[in-house]
């Protein structure tokens, strides 16, 4: 471990591989600097939760990673390699207001597609033996074959988790989301995140604001600001030790419910 000159602890460059490197992002859109030199890492088996106010830049750092946006200056590698080279290895878990309802199509629809990259108009016993499998794996094997259209927040979320753990992702990005779906939803997607969390292979990128997320899973916190990089520490550095430990074992409803963290944010 070594620490930042902010003296919050931030994971070593040396004992494991490096999956996400950020190295100095900038993105400029219409010439508004969105994102100012923007720099951490993450290794193997690491979950990170990405936080900050509205507006704050999170969902412009993650189209960086997923290659859609192309820093101005700076880089993104994953293993090693230019974002757009390392898509391969990134799963990702949409909000759930970008993913339109009433989309004709099962859950086994949405997985196998993903395995294959392209839609399935028929499913072989093994795509579906192994859709079944990943469903499994975030307590969702009973949605197998429901339609997407009639599932609940929580169910569709752990559909598309599912569908993003399918390839054996080396980094899982998840854009908020628990936003949207009701307190008994969330707080069983939120086990499934943290066994998910528990994992020394799969390293993740939480953007959340729900104080109960965070104290649940997060291994690391990266905090921006206004585009700026402003804290990335240990969880209990940045929550304040008390109300960490105070929600770790047991997040309470009144904290699942919450939709803020920290006390600059609504
Ligand atoms: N394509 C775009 N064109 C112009 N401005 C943009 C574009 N995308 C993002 N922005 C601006 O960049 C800033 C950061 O937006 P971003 O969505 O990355 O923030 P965020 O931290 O994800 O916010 P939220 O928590 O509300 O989702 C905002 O002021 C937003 O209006």
């Amino acid at each position: 471990m070594t620490t930042s000159s902010r003296q919050l602890t931030i994971p070593d460059r040396t004992s494991l591989p490096i999956v996400l490197d950020a190295k100095q992002v900038s993105v400029v859109i219409e010439s508004r600097v969105i994102l100012h030199d923007v720099s951490f890492w993450i290794p193997k088996g690491e979950f990170v939760c990405l936080c900050g106010p509205n507006g704050a830049g999170k969902s412009t750092f993650l189209k960086t990673v997923l290659g859609l946006l192309k820093p101005t200056s700076g880089t993104i590698e994953i293993l090693g390699k230019p974002a757009h080279e390392g898509r391969h290895a990134v799963g990702y878990v949409p909000q759930r207001k970008s993913f339109d309802r009433d989309f004709p199509a099962r859950a086994i629809d949405l997985i196998v597609a993903s395995m294959r990259g392209t839609w399935p108009f028929r499913i072989t016993d093994q795509e579906r033996e192994r859709a079944r499998k990943v469903l499994r794996r975030v307590g969702g094997e009973p949605l197998l074959d429901k339609p997407i259209a009639g599932l609940s927040g929580g169910e569709t979320q752990r559909v598309f988790l599912a569908r993003a753990l399918v390839n054996d992702p080396a980094l899982l990005i998840l854009d908020e989301p628990t936003a949207g779906v009701d307190v008994k939803g969330r707080g069983e997607f939120l086990d499934v995140l943290a066994e998910v969390s528990a994992s020394d292979e799969l390293a993740a990128i939480l953007v959340t604001h729900n104080l109960a997320a965070i104290a649940r899973t997060a291994e690391r916190v990266v905090y921006l600001t206004d585009g700026h990089l402003t804290a990335w520490g240990l969880p209990h550095e940045l929550l304040g030790r008390r109300s960490f430990e105070a929600l770790h074992d047991g997040a309470s409803a009144r904290a699942l419910g919450s939709e803020s963290a920290f006390p600059d944010e609504d």
